[in-house]
């Protein structure tokens, strides 16, 4: 039995056991011992700790959401309000466990949104059930990172950290470098444009730190020289990501004022509900997904099937969406929307597809 069947078991015989002076003594003990599995839930040494009992989670949908931030900032009531999804929420630290996935229905697109347990400084450690949370993190296509507005700006450097330590990288591209290793013929180093925050030099000093002797290199951008690290080690992510600033009902309206001016940033109270839907619009925006309309010959588009795709989405894979056979009878398309300059244009596999565009398919 995993250590949440036993609270789960100890929460029901609490809940079964009559509060009165006799019993008091016994539910006191039950109380007890739930603390101590909860402890070592959160212990890094605990083996449950180690597993990531909970955290196994399916995909499902057209997008995955993770919510992180310090404890009681709200991640939980934030999936109550938006989800038909409950999570514990509660003004104790740690009220969440595991991993709790909810669905929101948004621009025809299911999007899980997935509430976790509070990390807190030291997570990349492993402390409390940081790990687990950030290994849920790297799954995610957008990060929303929660943060209390009655706190200080110091939380969101904090969890910045966190991540940046675990080799997630947020709201950045890839840095455009080509590295290749080779077997012989020693390093050769190429800059496409002027370099002012790294150089030969240094590229120089850090292959050889990590014992490269051969290798070819191309600055395609003025990149850093944390830049270049990140693509030797090669293991990083880049995720959006989104900064909610919860509690706004607490502070004053220069305090939300300023909060809101920041980028990736929407300022919420969940529990007032107030911008929830500029929160969803955001989310949408920064998970970059298209909605394209597909449409029969003579017919008017299905504007109720919308199909969810991600920017950079070209005709071919809509038609991957649609069914996996037809880019092999595809002739080609004509296309209605923002992505053409007259309406209709005929396009073919390659072209690429805009939000709330409109596709009619020809086959050969
Ligand atoms: N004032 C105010 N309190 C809020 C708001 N949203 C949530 N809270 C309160 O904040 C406390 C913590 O909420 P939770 O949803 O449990 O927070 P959490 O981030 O899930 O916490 P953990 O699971 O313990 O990490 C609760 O007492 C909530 O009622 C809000 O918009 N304004
Ligand atoms: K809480
Ligand atoms: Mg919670």
């Amino acid at each position: 039995m995993g250590i949440l069947d036993k609270i789960q078991e100890i929460e029901h015989e609490i809940s079964r056991t009559q509060k009165n002076k006799a019993t008091e003594y016994h539910l006191g003990l039950l109380k007890a011992k739930i603390a101590k599995l909860r402890q070592q839930l959160l212990e890094p040494t605990g083996k449950a700790g180690q597993k990531g009992e909970g955290f196994d989670v399916m995909k499902s949908g057209d997008a995955r959401v993770a919510l992180i931030g310090f404890p009681s900032v709200g991640k939980s009531t934030l999936l109550n309000t938006l989800t038909s999804t409950h999570s514990e929420s509660a003004s104790y630290e740690f009220t969440t466990l595991t991993c709790i996935p909810g669905v929101v229905e948004y621009n025809g697109a299911n999007i899980q949104l997935l509430d976790l347990p509070g990390i807190i400084e030291g997570a990349a450690q492993g402390k409390g059930r940081g790990r687990q949370v950030i290994a849920v993190a790297r799954t995610a296509d957008l990060i929303v990172i929660m943060l209390d507005a009655t706190k200080g700006e110091i939380q969101r450097q904090l969890l910045e950290k966190e991540l940046e330590q675990v080799g997630i990288r947020l709201n950045t591209r890839k840095p455009n470098i080509y590295f290749k290793q080779k077997k012989g013929g020693g390093v050769s180093f190429n800059a496409m444009v002027p370099l002012t925050k790294c150089n030969e030099r240094m590229v120089q000093l850090i292959l050889h730190e990590y014992k490269i002797f051969n290798a070819e290199v191309l600055f395609r951008e003025d990149c850093t020289s944390d830049d270049f690290v990140d693509v030797i080690l090669g293991n990083r992510v880049y995720m959006p990501c989104l900064y909610v600033y919860n509690k706004i009902d607490q502070i004053s309206i220069e305090e939300v004022d300023r909060l809101a001016r920041q980028p990736h940033t929407v300022v919420v109270s969940c529990n007032m509900k107030m911008n929830l839907d500029f929160l969803l619009d955001s989310v949408w925006e920064h998970l970059a997904l298209l909605r394209v309309y597909t449409k029969k010959r003579g017919e008017k588009p299905d504007f109720e099937g919308g199909l969810i795709l991600r920017q950079g989405a070209t005709v071919e894979h809509v038609c991957h969406v649609i069914h996996r056979t037809i880019a092999q009878a595809f002739k080609y398309a004509l296309v209605w929307g923002q992505s053409t300059k007259y309406n209709p244009q005929r396009v073919g596999l390659s072209h690429l597809m805009a939000d709330e565009d409109v596709i009619q398919i020809v086959k050969k």
